[in-house]
């Protein structure tokens, strides 16, 4: 195209743009006039319904139209974050990308175009067309790279990051569009390298579901990340898209009132994240529950009762038998023992009323009346007897007997010998029982083993659960966090996005067959991103010798670009390391930059470099270790003390990570010689 013909496209597609603009302000002013109505009639579902309306009007003003199909039967359909149409029922103006017709958006090639014939993608910047980028898929020699949209696709992966992940709803490729668009109703497992878009595909998946599955509105969405510096970092995606009732969370933040930030040593947190410790929790419950040696003796208003062993052992069989967690399972022991102890005052009772001679004693009557002590006993036990015509009664009806298991409940002798064979229990309690009182606060190992005593003794039972599950960097989940998650969700929707070369969790998993069989056996399916789009050529090459050594069989991803820019490694000392570091910092000038570094730098580098900790994400300048680093990106990464890094268990998958954060740069300082595993980098000196 000439400059005119594109000056004249872009005036063509700005007021079609502009009619689309003005139809959704049409719809925000009649969905805000329903918001305020609601609010005055005070209905408080309508009220929900018009603000979520309200706001998904509200986040679609940013490219709200992104692409325009023409097909070759001579349709032309735009395409958009949500549907338009002329008028109730009228004609299309916009097509939600989530429908099937928007799907060949996405798909279409010149070898296998589904009836386009030019796909357009259309740039706005507010309300304003900047740009269109037409590909022409009967053109000889088009869509050779295997990617769809090739200049918007590299357009928008080179631009400099901001600290906030953005939707690729304009640039999803094939691949990705098969994932987020899956018919799987069961655990969909999305596994690629670094960098290929999982997080991504992800969040548009859920954005799918919520469309196609309108059902998931109600029973919720949980998004669960590794850190809520991930879940800052992915917060806007799912607004953007339109979705703003979507849960995300931490595994720690799934047990509320704990922060569980608090780091185990490594083979701690790998022995509380094994699932034996299922077990080992349920036989800590279960010897809570005491069935004695010998006779309890009760005392009860000046009376002592006796539970016999025998009598215990039953009405434990009985609670046990319900399947009830523990304290729910009290209730019916306790129910047993106090029926027990009732007949037998009862018993008492009516044996001083009547003797086996048929004579009256302790003041009672021939007649079966009940005497005078009997009456005295009944109310100081509480007992309420109901009024007869005129005289007392002679038997104790149900009323009565009821009352006496009130009392008898009341009773503290009678609670503390329940409690002795059969406590009351907290999560917490089991978890130190087992373990021991944590010292400084529960870590973020014991939250999967909280919440699991929780399940075995019936607390939080009114926990919330959702209908899909989404779970990113899964990785790093342990089999008791698995196990946690799967009762969130007890439809078993879920979509698991994760890499195991980038597992850093010691508890984490190097097999998602052994994480997921046990809860899910054959409603699984795997499938794989293959292409990075952050990580540059350059930087995928420096890792090759580092994941060659610890994961030989995991191919690397395969970069969509180079970059142009070699990584580099330099020689520092120990001693020299923070000044090293903040030098190449201050020098930096070309978009965000992230020092990737273990925990014990963190402190002196954040001094050096005045520095925010916990790291503002939005900041020129990022420190971070390589666990906070997980999930995201930066323009610039440089690595502070790798051969640290490397002496945790899984630290070489630490340093994959750090590495391949970086979207066009990539240097590393080394106090001492190079990690083996870096050797082969370019050396340069600092
Ligand atoms: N189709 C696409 N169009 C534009 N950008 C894309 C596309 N796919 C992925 N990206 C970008 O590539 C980067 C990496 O994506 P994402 O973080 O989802 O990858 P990941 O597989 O989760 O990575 P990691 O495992 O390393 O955390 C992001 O900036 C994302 O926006």
């Amino acid at each position: 195209m000439t400059g005119n013909d594109i000056d004249r496209e872009i005036d063509i597609e700005q007021k079609y743009v502009a009619g689309l603009y003005a139809r959704v302000d049409a719809l925000r002013e009649a969905a805000a006039a329903r918001l305020v109505a609601a609010r005055r009639a005070g209905d408080r579902e309508a009220v929900a319904v018009w603000q979520a309306e309200v706001a998904r009007l509200e986040a679609v003003e940013h490219g709200l139209c992104f692409g325009r199909l023409d097909m070759h039967d001579g349709r032309r359909v735009y395409i958009g974050r949500l549907g338009l149409f002329r008028d109730e029922g009228g004609e299309p103006l916009l097509v939600d990308w989530r429908v099937p017709v928007a799907r060949v958006f996405y798909t279409a090639t010149a070898t296998d175009p589904h009836g386009v014939r030019r796909r357009r993608r259309i740039t706005t910047r507010g309300r304003t067309v900047i740009a269109l980028n037409d590909e022409l898929l009967d053109a000889d020699g088009a869509g050779i790279s295997g990617l769809v949209g090739e200049a918007a696709l590299l357009a928008a992966v080179t631009t400099e990051r901001t600290g906030r992940m953005q939707d690729i709803v304009t640039t999803l490729q094939a691949e990705q569009d098969r994932i987020i668009r899956h018919e799987s109703n069961g655990v969909l497992v999305v596994e690629g390298g670094p960098g290929t878009g999982k997080t991504a595909v992800a969040l548009h998946r859920v954005a799918y579901l919520l469309y196609t599955r309108p059902h998931l509105r109600t029973r919720g969405v949980l998004v669960v990340g590794p850190s809520r510096i991930f879940l800052d970092y992915i917060g806007q995606v799912l607004p953007g898209l339109g979705e703003n009732s979507v849960v995300t969370a931490t595994i720690a933040d799934l047990w509320p009132g704990v922060e569980g930030s608090r780091a185990d040593p490594p083979e701690t947190a790998e022995l509380k994240g094994r699932s034996i410790m299922a077990e080992r929790l349920a036989a800590a419950v279960r010897s809570k529950v005491q069935i004695p040696d010998t006779p309890v003796e009760i005392e009860f208003e000046q009376e002592v009762l006796r539970l016999h062993p025998d009598t215990c052992g039953r009405a434990v069989q009985k609670a046990r038998r319900t399947g009830l967690p523990h304290n729910q399972a009290r209730l019916v022991f306790q129910r047993e023992i106090v029926d027990v102890l009732a007949r037998r005052l009862v018993e008492g009772m009516e044996a001083v009323v009547l003797t086996d001679t048929g004579e009256a004693i302790d003041g009672g009557s021939p007649d079966g009346r009940l005497g005078e002590a009997d009456l005295r006993a009944l109310a100081a036990a509480g007992v309420v007897l109901g009024q007869d015509d005129g005289g007392p009664r002679t038997l104790l009806d149900e009323t009565d007997r009821a009352g006496l298991r009130c009392s008898l409940l009341a009773d503290t002798g009678v609670q503390a010998a329940l409690d002795g064979l059969w406590p009351p229990l907290t999560p917490e309690r089991v978890v130190s029982d087992l373990l021991g009182e944590p010292a400084d606060g529960w870590s973020a190992a014991d939250i999967p083993l909280l919440d699991e005593a929780a399940t075995l003794i019936g607390h939080g039972n009114d926990r919330a659960t959702f209908g899909h599950v989404v779970v990113d960097e899964a990785q790093e989940l342990s089999e008791m966090a698995w196990r946690m998650l799967m009762r969130r969700c007890p439809a078993k929707s879920m979509t698991i996005v994760g890499d195991l070369a980038q597992t850093g969790n010691p508890a984490g998993t190097s097999s998602w067959d052994r994480v997921l069989l046990p809860h899910v056996r054959d409603r699984r399916q795997l499938t794989r991103l293959t292409v990075n789009y952050r990580t540059p050529a350059e930087i995928m090459a420096a890792t090759a010798d580092l994941l060659a050594a610890h994961h030989p069989a995991t191919p690397p991803p395969r970069s969509v670009r180079s970059a142009g820019e070699t990584p580099w490694r330099a020689r520092t000392t120990r001693a020299d390391l923070p000044t090293v570091i903040a030098g190449l910092a201050s020098t930096h000038t070309d978009g965000q930059l992230a020092i990737i570094t273990p925990a014990i730098h963190i402190g002196p580098l954040a001094a050096a470099l005045s520095l925010a900790t916990p790291p503002d994400l939005t900041g020129k300048v990022v420190l971070l270790t390589p666990e906070q680093a997980k999930g995201l990106e930066f323009d610039s990464v440089l690595i502070a003390d790798p051969a640290t890094i490397l002496t945790t268990p899984l630290g070489h998958n630490d340093l994959y990570v750090a590495m391949t954060r970086a979207t066009r740069r990539l240097g590393i300082v080394h106090p001492g010689p190079p990690p083996a595993e870096l050797s082969a980098m370019r050396e340069l000196q600092p």
